[in-house]
């Protein structure tokens, strides 16, 4: 037999069986900015993970502050209908997600993954009743992470003990790979000397609005229009979002460092940020607009820029967040728009390695979590 025959026979060959497609389960918790582009991304990319992926990725249930969904079907929650669903299920007690996490061990899926997109407290319980019952977790909170240090050991050494995956690249840069690079430099046993950068988009995006002139009230509206904005953005303006990642990362390395030791400047004056309520602040916020604008027009008229950046030194143990009036050739001058970066200065990258896009907004997060997702999905 010839070799084109022989080829010709195998293109010939009848595929019996079809391709092996294995079904994952999701639970969503938050139906926000991110949540509810994960959910767009999910309907819309569906056919693209059968063919492309052999995965079917299901979402069995959702929840919001008060309202829970399951669906124990095949197919689970009709993307398309979502909302209409989630807002007529019963009200659930957002404490208790025990039944959902239950339900989801259930339902006999390749994988079951809880996803957090919500900005909640105390969430690290809900992940170790997950990761306790064989569910992976992804999530975009960065509370868990940066909270009590024996909280967060716990679920790390959990996640570890259930041979589950804890993902949360989202925590910092929305979607660029900052999370897992820094992991890999780690794991292979390079030693990480230096990280800055400029962590936040949000204020990346308020910084460049204000060099352009635009008063800080309505910069500030179109960053919230964008879904740049955390759900409390006093948080943002705060600085604390950004301590918060400026953490994560100094856990990756192994500083035992919390909130509580970072040297923290905040963005916009101290008082502005004594106002509590959401609304209240969103209203008083055009009384500060002049100061604001004063101080961004004092670094220009010194040839400088004024960015808002978080340095972590491993040596001194000292992680420093705070405006800071850069040279224009530093690289955080060059930053547009919603521009992020992280430096890596390590022992085999004197120059840094850095890691730059945008670093807010609920599609690129929300496919920073699918990502999440999916490479969980890809190990099973
Ligand atoms: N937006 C961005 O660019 C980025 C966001 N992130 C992170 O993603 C997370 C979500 O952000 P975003 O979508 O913008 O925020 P949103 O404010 O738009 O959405 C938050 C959602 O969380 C829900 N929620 C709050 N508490 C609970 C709870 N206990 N149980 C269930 N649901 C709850 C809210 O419910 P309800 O609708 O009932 O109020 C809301 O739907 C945050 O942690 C944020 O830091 C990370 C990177 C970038
Ligand atoms: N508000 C946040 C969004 C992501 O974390 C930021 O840009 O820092």
């Amino acid at each position: 037999m010839s070799v084109e025959s022989v080829v010709q026979l195998s293109w010939s060959r009848p595929i019996s069986a079809p391709p092996r497609v294995d079904r994952v389960s999701l639970f969503v918790l938050g139906k926000g900015t991110v949540a509810s582009s994960l959910l767009t991304q999910l309907g819309d990319n569906k056919g693209r993970f059968v063919e492309r992926d052999g995965l079917s990725l299901e979402v069995a249930g959702l929840c919001d502050r008060q309202n829970g969904l399951f669906v124990a079907s095949p197919g689970g929650v009709e993307l398309e209908q979502w909302r209409n669903h989630l807002g007529t299920a019963p009200v659930a007690d957002p404490r208790e997600r025990r039944p959902f996490l239950d339900g989801l061990t259930r339902l006999g899926s390749r994988a079951a993954v809880l996803v957090d997109c919500t900005a909640a407290d105390g969430m690290e319980k809900v992940y170790e009743q997950a990761l306790l019952r064989g569910i992976h977790v992804v999530t975009a909170n960065k509370k868990p992470f940066s909270g009590s240090l024996p909280s967060f050991r716990r679920l790390a050494t959990t996640a570890r003990r259930c041979r589950r995956a804890l993902r949360y690249e989202t925590t910092v840069g929305a979607s660029l790979p900052v999370v897992e690079t820094l992991k890999d430099l780690v794991r292979t046993g390079d030693r990480v000397d230096l990280i800055e950068g400029s962590f936040s988009g949000t204020l990346g995006f308020l910084s460049n609005e204000l060099l352009a002139g635009v008063p800080f009230s309505r910069a500030l509206n179109v960053a919230r229009e964008r879904g740049y904005l955390e759900p409390r953005p006093q948080d943002d303006l705060s600085g604390v979002d950004v301590a918060r990642k400026a953490v994560i990362l100094a856990r990756e390395i192994g500083l035992n460092l919390g909130l509580e030791d970072v040297a923290l400047t905040p963005f916009v004056p101290r008082e502005l940020l004594a106002v509590d309520s959401t609304d209240a602040f969103f209203e008083a916020v055009p009384a500060y607009d002049a100061e604001i604008a004063r101080t961004v027009k004092r670094a220009q008229l010194e040839g400088k820029v004024l960015r808002y950046l978080a340095r972590i030194d491993p040596v001194n143990r000292r992680i420093d967040v705070g405006p800071v009036a850069v040279d224009v050739h530093h690289p955080a001058a060059r930053l547009r728009g919603a521009g992020s970066f992280v430096a890596f200065t390590t022992e085999r990258y004197p120059e840094p390695l850095v890691v730059q896009g945008a670093g807010a907004g609920g599609a690129l997060t929300a496919a920073g979590v699918l990502a999440d997702i999916l490479a969980i999905a890809r190990k099973i």
